[in-house]
């Protein structure tokens, strides 16, 4: 069989402090660091993963500094993305209600060749710490409502959910790729664990 190989870029978005750096530096690297070192800007890295026998997927993610919400930069960021992850962190109510406005600045600014939103995933983060401030039927009513494929709690610190979330998001850009964007489905539901798929293994990353 003919082998194939796919290159996307996913950009992740958030407020400030929510742990996306963290996100990618887990996902990459197999890490967590506890210490803060804020964004400036942008970061980079890039993924590999041997999907199937057959399919490769490099990934390139964008990790975008939360406070570049407003500036002008983003447009730029934003451009020939392929999916995004849009975080927040479950004990800071500001960030779940700044995700509205981080969705209506990717939605006007990138969407996919066909005109369509970008497959996008919202991440309720340090699903480890408590109190959480924001309830669990606000994030799964607001996660339908605005546009998101689907949702999941996650903790980058015990590494819960993150590669099983992204993974999701892969398989989404993977049918838009290889079908076309009328297949993009948009349930906006809790991200289903059962998936019988394997876990693709890494090639390499840098
Ligand atoms: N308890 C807990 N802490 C986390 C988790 N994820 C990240 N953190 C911590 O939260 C802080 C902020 O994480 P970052 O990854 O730097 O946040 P960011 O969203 O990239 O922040 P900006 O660079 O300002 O945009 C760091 O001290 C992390 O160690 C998590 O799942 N649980």
């Amino acid at each position: 069989m003919e082998s194939r190989d796919y290159l996307f870029k996913v950009l992740v978005i958030g407020n400030g402090h929510v742990g996306k750096t963290s996100l990618v530096h887990r996902y990459v690297n197999e890490k967590f660091n506890k210490n803060y070192k804020i964004t400036v800007g942008v970061d980079f890295a890039l993924k590999v993963l041997a999907w199937s026998d057959t399919e490769t997927v490099r990934l390139q993610l964008w990790d975008i500094a939360g406070q570049e919400r407003f500036t002008s930069m983003t447009r730029i960021y934003y451009k020939e993305a392929s999916g995004c992850i849009i975080m927040f962190d479950v004990t800071d109510a500001c960030s779940f209600r700044n995700v509205r406005s981080w969705k209506e600045d990717l939605d006007s600014k990138a969407t996919l060749p066909g005109g369509n939103p970008l497959p996008c995933i919202l991440l309720a983060n340090k699903c480890d710490l408590s109190p959480w401030d924001v309830p669990l039927s606000s994030i799964e009513q607001f996660s339908k409502v605005n546009g998101f494929i689907g949702w999941m709690d996650t903790s980058v610190k015990d590494n819960k959910n993150i590669s099983e979330s992204i993974n999701f998001l892969v398989e989404r850009m993977m049918t838009v790729s290889r079908q076309g964007e009328p297949w993009l489905e948009q349930d906006g539901g809790k991200i289903k664990l059962d998936s019988p798929r394997r876990e693709p293994s890494e090639r390499s990353c840098c």
